[in-house]
């Protein structure tokens, strides 16, 4: 029996209808758009392309996109100069600056001079130690925001369950750790030093994979009827010469025998991570003008 398809496509465009309706809540009760900024520095294509999307999405549901492209050579002082105007700027409720940068550029530093409250990323170690310690002021990593939502929505309550998270990086893996836990998961994050990680695996009623190597997780690593989430966005060889084509770190055509439920790549986690910046970007605006968000948001 083939699995559930878990459709984050549809569920993000849903998402993104009601979140469309809040913004416009915003705007009317305010008088000024919720705004995102954007800040690419280069020109990596595969950047230029997610930030297009993002900033698309942006306007569709009614929120303002700045956006500031920045030269390669740009120094890493310019950047910082730039995240200070943006934090003072009272029109702007997110800030996103697109990773990864140019060699130049110390990430972590360039990610402490944003204001917490603006870092709709969810990168700042404020926002990571808030979502550590149960805070709800933490904004929250998108990708793993993204997945929740789509457990919930395929699972219901997920407490009790056994959830193992493969991948420890500050982007995913342990945000998506803290996040189970505190939905009362019992959470192993297991990484690329684990020892007999298919039999981890394969007591998992809920796998997450995110550790950027394709199709890693096999068929025979799956617990029968778990739910698997491939947080995987691998760029490999397609069949034809000169084409490429996307695969997740799951073998989806193994792993959609034996789940219960699966995320496909492209159209699972991807779609739900844009949707979570144009949420957290409202839960900030919210928050800074003094407003309630609405429940649920
Ligand atoms: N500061 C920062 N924040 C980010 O959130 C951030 C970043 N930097 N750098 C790059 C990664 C990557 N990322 C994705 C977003 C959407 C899809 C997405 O929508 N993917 C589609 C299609 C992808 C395609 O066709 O190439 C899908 O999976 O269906 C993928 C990847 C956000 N990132």
């Amino acid at each position: 029996m083939a699995a559930t398809l878990i459709d984050g496509k549809a569920a993000a465009a849903s998402l993104r209808e009601r979140l469309a309706h809040v913004a416009g809540f915003f705007r009317a009760s305010t008088g000024r758009p919720a705004a995102l900024a954007t800040v690419l520095v280069g020109e990596d294509p595969a950047s230029a392309v997610y930030i297009r999307s993002k900033r698309s999405a942006t306007a569709e549901a009614g929120m303002e996109s700045l956006h500031h492209a920045l030269p390669a050579d740009t120094s890493q002082a310019e950047l910082l100069a730039l995240i200070e105007r943006l934090n003072a700027d009272p029109a702007v409720d997110g800030i996103l600056v697109q990773l990864p940068l140019p060699s130049q550029m110390d990430a972590a530093l360039v990610i402490s001079a944003i204001d917490p409250d603006k870092d709709v990323d969810g990168f700042h170690v404020v926002n990571a130690g808030r979502l550590a310690v149960g805070d709800p002021a933490a904004l929250v990593p998108c990708t793993p925001l993204g997945c929740l939502h789509l457990l919930k929505a395929t699972l219901g309550d997920l407490s009790g369950r056994h959830a193992v998270v493969i991948g420890r990086s500050n982007i995913v893996g342990k945000p998506m750790a803290m996040l189970l836990l505190s939905e009362s998961c019992t959470v192993t994050i297991a990484h690329s030093r684990t020892r007999d990680l298919p039999e981890v695996c394969r007591s998992a009623g809920i796998l997450v994979a995110a550790v950027g190597r394709p199709e890693m997780v096999r068929g025979d690593w799956i617990k029968p009827g778990a739910c698997v989430i491939d947080v995987g966005i691998n760029r490999v060889p397609a069949n034809e010469p000169g084409k490429t084509r996307l695969v997740g770190d799951v073998a989806f055509a193994e792993a959609t025998e034996v789940a219960g439920a699966i995320t496909p790549v492209p159209g699972g986690v991807g779609p739900m991570t844009i949707a979570m910046l144009l949420r957290n970007t409202l839960v900030a605006a919210h928050r800074r003008a003094g407003l309630q968000a609405p429940e649920g948001l």
